[in-house]
């Protein structure tokens, strides 16, 4: 059979995001909003702090009072947070004020309570204090009308707690993409089940749907289709309100490598199939009617690692957030020969050296069949197409695994 050239990796990535849309808008409650893309720069609808307020337990002062120390000044009234003392603070006078109360008319900073003492009405100021002392001026940490975080940020718990300051019960997020998927093998049975003599279970439906769900996808799995074209058409119909449709298995050129032949009188439109990518070279791309289409290979570890890099950036430009892989530079823990022609992602693990660049060691065997290796890699070394051998020490580029 005639060889094509593959598709290289980087451009078969940009394919499937300049193919994608992005779904939908939903206003939901701060409860709601962890781990979702915000879809619309939020705007704070209050100035905080709101005034300027204290930022310790202690007396508002006038600085100016506290030039020579000891300094005796009067105590003439008190601010609680929450409350507040009304009159204007004058020469000679101080205010016991407490954490988050606002400063006072006349006063200009907070001499911490340690730093004094108190005589009846009288308190005794021990240190100088400086104009700004202790005083968190209105509008410190943002201003009504400031945009508080952009569109596609990834909302932390630090965001919602931002939001919930700004006065934002609610936040405008994308739909979570519905990524439905099947699994193809007459050799597959579900996990718990009884596998016949010849059949194996099926990993990928149960690790898709994890990676799905950690991507901020909702994953919606269809099963296992035999190896017939009537079984993987019937399947892929059930994909129709879907966001994509991803399909496991049957990628590939052997006779019972039927998703394409299946999907084809359904509409399914190619962009492109294989890839210069190790593992993963029989990953398909298309579109079945309106609905992008991915097909995975079979082999588990291919599986997922076309998911880590294809799949997951997928879900998430969907969302309208950052695709950008977060690689990283590792020295090698092992000799790595000259790459050949795919790009190669290597099974490794990262140990951490205090104080220098992490090391990466590839793991001997890199059989794209075992999951017992993907599972206790930390990270992908990542290898161009003809890259040259690399010697234990030397500097490599890796894709963490866990963050
Ligand atoms: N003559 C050629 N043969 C193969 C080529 C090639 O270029 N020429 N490519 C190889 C590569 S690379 C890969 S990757 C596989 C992928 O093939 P398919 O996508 O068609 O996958 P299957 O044949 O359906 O399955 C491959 C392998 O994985 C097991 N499998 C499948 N689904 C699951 C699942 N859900 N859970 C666990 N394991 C699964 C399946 O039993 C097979 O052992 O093709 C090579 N062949
Ligand atoms: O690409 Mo296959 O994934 O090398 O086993």
């Amino acid at each position: 059979m005639a060889q094509h050239p593959l598709l290289p990796v980087e451009e078969a990535r940009a394919r499937i995001m300049a193919a994608l849309r992005t779904t939908e808008k939903e206003s939901l409650p701060l409860a709601r909003v962890l781990g979702r893309f915000l879809a619309e720069e939020a705007i704070a609808r209050r100035t905080q702090p709101p005034a300027d307020l204290s930022a310790m337990d202690g007396y508002a002062v006038r600085a100016a009072d506290t030039l020579t120390v000891p300094a005796r000044l009067r105590v003439v009234g008190e601010a609680p947070a929450g409350g507040a003392y009304t009159e204007h603070l004058n020469e000679g006078e101080a205010v016991r004020i407490f954490t988050g109360a606002p400063l006072p008319q006349g006063a200009d900073a907070v001499v911490i309570q340690e730093d004094t003492s108190r005589e009846g009405d009288v308190v005794v100021i021990e240190e100088t204090a400086t104009a700004g002392d202790h005083v968190r001026v209105c509008g410190l940490d943002f201003r009504t009308g400031d945009p508080g975080m952009p569109a596609g940020r990834k909302l932390s718990p630090a965001d919602i707690a931002l939001a919930a300051a700004m006065n934002l019960p609610q936040l405008e997020v994308r739909k979570q993409p519905v990524i439905a998927f099947f699994s193809t093998g007459d050799e597959l049975v579900r996990p718990g089940a009884e596998p016949g003599p010849n059949q194996i279970i099926s990993a990928n439906n149960d690790g898709l749907a994890a990676l799905i769900l950690e991507a901020g996808g909702i994953p919606l799995d269809l099963g296992i289709a035999r190896d017939t074209v009537g079984d993987i058409r019937e399947i892929a119909a059930r994909a129709e309100h879907a966001d994509m449709l991803v399909t496991l298995g049957g990628a590939s050129v052997g006779d019972h490598d039927l998703v394409q032949e299946a999907l084809t009188p359904l509409g399914l439109d190619i962009d492109f199939w294989k890839i210069a990518m190790r593992p993963g070279k029989p990953l398909i791309f298309g579109k079945l009617g309106d609905t992008p289409m991915l097909g995975l290979p079979g082999n588990p570890v291919s599986a997922l690692v076309c998911a880590i890099l294809f799949l997951r950036p997928a879900i998430i430009r969907m969302q309208g957030g950052d695709t950008a892989l977060h690689l990283t530079q590792a020295r090698l823990g092992a000799d790595l020969p000259q790459n050949g022609s795919r790009e190669d992602y290597i099974r490794a693990g990262l140990d951490h050296v205090p104080g220098e660049i992490h090391v990466a060691t590839p793991f001997p065997i890199q059989d794209s069949s075992m999951l017992s290796v993907l599972a206790d890699a930390s990270c992908l070394i990542v290898r161009k197409p003809h890259a040259e051998a690399v010697q234990a020490g030397g500097i490599v580029t890796v894709l963490p695994l866990r963050r």
